[in-house]
């Protein structure tokens, strides 16, 4: 039987495409040097796999599920002009930090941030991916400049319980669990300008799977029970969507896993099957991403057709692309891959890991404040 909702990756994220395309506005570092695209050898297909026989279809998984989260090695002679011609066009947004905040001059920056490899580094046990205080800290001052959301495919409520934050906006699910500050929240900038969905009492709230819940918690306890064999597998239920982390397990038994997973979905033909780091997720089939989310918080905030907005996307995962690639064709703000290593995206800047990101934010709030204060 083959299962039609099996994406290696969102082939609708256009990621390839921004490598080679001429159409893809590129970033200044790459304009200025006048330089085309960098080709990084594909260790995935962008394409729909089907579920049907084969060595080649078991061998195209496990090379997915491998390049989800490529473990350190020292780098090739080739593999370092690979990535140093990466950076030119990916260029590192600190090195970059001037030409980002002319480029927003007299427009409102928006922050969005994904949680798990972007304000916390990547752990084995998905429980303890805990932030750093500083990390807070410079989340919670950035807050206090700019409307901030945390984009994540975690549910929200654990998201929550690691970030601590109440002023901020949390979309958890892959963005299916939107909800924004209470109104007595402490952020006036950004509850003057919020005009949309928003609820009395409680503030912004939007879920659009919710009908998916019963389904979800089903293929949950059936996961649960069909994983148990699988040493090192961890079904996490992130409410509108799940998670089947294999990072803990032996990689013979990667494809084993994937085919468990994918059996179970046979019979869920409205859930869908993609890809993070070292993690399969399970998804409604509904036309709703990272990128929707955050063309719903930014109309919310009341900047649907607003020229006067730059929005910043911080993330490092497969489906932070959706968000990217949103940013890219608006031609407005900019995301920022967080990766050490040359990956096809649709973001324009780079930094290297979550320390970098968090100094990324303190340096936007010392810029905040010298210009508030004029010094
Ligand atoms: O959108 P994100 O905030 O990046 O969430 C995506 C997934 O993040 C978590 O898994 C990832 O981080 C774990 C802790 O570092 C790591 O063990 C795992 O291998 C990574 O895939 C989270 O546990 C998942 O539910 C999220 O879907």
């Amino acid at each position: 039987m083959t299962n039609q909702n099996v994406v290696v990756s969102d082939a609708k994220s256009g990621i390839g495409l921004a490598l080679f395309s001429s159409a893809v506005a590129k970033p200044p570092a790459a304009a200025a040097q006048g330089g085309g695209f960098v080709a990084i050898p594909r260790k995935k297909p962008l394409k729909k796999l089907e579920t049907g026989g084969g060595a080649a279809r078991i061998s195209a998984w496990v090379d997915s599920m491998r390049a989800s989260s490529p473990t350190r090695k020292p780098l090739s002679e080739s593999e370092d002009q690979i990535k140093s011609s990466w950076i030119l066009h990916h260029p590192s947004a600190l090195t970059m930090f001037e030409q980002i905040i002319n480029a927003s001059s007299g427009k409102q920056i928006v922050m969005f941030l994904d949680y798990d490899g972007t304000l916390s580094p990547i752990v084995e046990d998905p429980d303890r991916a805990f932030m750093t205080k500083e990390m807070r800290k410079a989340v919670s001052d950035v807050a206090q400049y700019f409307p901030t959301a945390i984009v994540t495919g975690r549910c929200r409520a654990k998201v929550y319980n690691f970030v601590k934050l109440s002023q901020l906006y949390y979309a958890g699910s892959h963005g299916m669990d939107i909800k924004g500050p209470a109104k007595d929240s402490n952020n006036s900038e950004v509850n003057a300008n919020a005009n949309a969905n928003l609820n009395d009492n409680q503030g912004l709230s939007f879920q659009p799977a919710r009908e998916f819940l019963p389904m979800i918690d089903k293929v949950y306890k059936v996961l649960l029970e069909k994983t148990k064999s699988t040493p090192g597998a961890k079904v996490e239920n992130n409410k509108f969507c799940l998670s089947v982390h294999y990072r803990c397990v032996d990689e013979e038994s990667w494809n084993a896993l994937a085919e468990q997973v994918k059996t179970v979905l046979n019979d869920y033909p409205k859930l869908k099957l993609t890809q993070g780091r070292k993690v399969l997720e399970i998804r409604p089939t509904i036309k709703w991403d990272k990128g929707k989310a955050l063309e719903f918080l930014l109309e919310s905030l009341g900047y649907a057709n607003s020229d006067d907005v730059f929005p910043v996307y911080i993330g490092d995962d497969r489906t932070d692309e959706d968000a990217f690639k949103v940013l890219r064709d608006r031609g407005q703000g900019f995301g920022i891959l967080v990766s050490k290593v040359p990956k096809e995206t649709n973001a324009s800047y780079s930094l290297q890991e979550p320390s970098e990101v968090m100094h990324f934010l303190r340096r936007l709030v010392e810029w905040k404040k010298s210009l508030l204060h004029g010094h």
